[in-house]
């Protein structure tokens, strides 16, 4: 296993959503550690696992396809399509909606992305193309509402069409990462990098056949911030030799 990537030694507390939910504002607003930051963590994690878990550490010329919705889901897999294209990779990013409808740090990791020239556009038509490496999943995180409708459905059916890896970011999309319920339709990944904690649905009964194999990702979450009122979990030091965990 590459240096990035260890296997957990530690039990790790499982949240459901609206901790995760209550983790992100507390970041924010008390500890003054700003989405941008936590995504652009989320997104480097996310372009390593794919180049060291399914590339061998190089992803020199290879087709990769990031599929992407307009929320915090959507901006961390901008941002591991731009780590990707540095290291060399063909990128090509497909959005659920237009650049206006993508919520404001989202909208900025868009625009870097134009403004390097990498290919970004509207999945209206999604690709018919044959010479794909791996698809990355950043179409909807935790705020699923519902089975997935419109451009993001039309984006899980194709990318389950592609017979390539599959490499979700938070949960597959179409899970509910508290119940484990899934959507339809839903992503079926070979992996999935979930942020910061371990969610509980993804330990559900059938949860691993829509995961693949589970990592979990460094965002920088304070030890301080798990004791928070209203939280109360046990501080936790999962990261201590790895960026990124694979759980299972
Ligand atoms: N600490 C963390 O875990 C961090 C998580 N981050 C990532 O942000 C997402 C959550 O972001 P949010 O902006 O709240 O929303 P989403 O991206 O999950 O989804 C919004 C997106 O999805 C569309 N949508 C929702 N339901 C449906 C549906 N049934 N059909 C079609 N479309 C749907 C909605 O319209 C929006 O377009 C979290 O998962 C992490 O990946 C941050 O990076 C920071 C740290
Ligand atoms: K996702």
């Amino acid at each position: 296993m590459s240096t990035y990537i260890k296997n957990s030694h530690t039990d790790s507390p499982k949240i459901n959503t609206a901790q995760m939910i209550e983790v992100d504002r507390l970041m924010m607003d008390e500890y003054h550690i700003g989405l941008i930051q936590m995504m652009e963590n989320a997104g480097r994690c996310l372009a390593i696992l794919v180049k060291e878990r399914f590339f061998d550490g190089d992803v020199e010329g290879k087709n990769i396809v990031i599929l992407a919705g307009t929320g915090g889901n959507g901006g961390g897999a901008l941002v591991a399509a731009r780590r990707l294209h540095n290291w060399g990779a063909k990128v090509q990013v497909y959005t659920t909606a237009e650049e206006e409808r993508f919520t404001p740090i989202p909208l900025h990791q868009y625009r870097i992305l134009k403004r390097m020239g990498v290919s970004i556009s509207l999945a209206e038509p999604l690709p018919e193309r044959e010479n794909i490496d791996a698809v990355l999943d950043g179409i909807i995180g935790y705020s699923l509402k519902g089975n997935p409708h419109g451009i993001a459905a039309a984006m899980i059916h194709w990318a389950n069409s592609q017979k390539v890896p599959i490499v979700a970011l938070d949960t597959p999309s179409g899970l509910d990462l508290t119940t484990g319920e899934f959507y339809e339709p839903i992503i079926k990944a070979s992996a999935t990098l979930t942020l910061a904690l371990p969610k509980k649905g993804l330990f559900a009964c059938e949860t691993k056949k829509v995961v693949g194999e589970l990592y979990v990702g460094d965002i920088s979450v304070p030890q301080e911030l798990y004791q928070e009122k209203g939280l109360g979990l046990k501080p936790t030091n999962i990261f201590r030799y790895s960026d990124i965990i694979r759980l299972y």
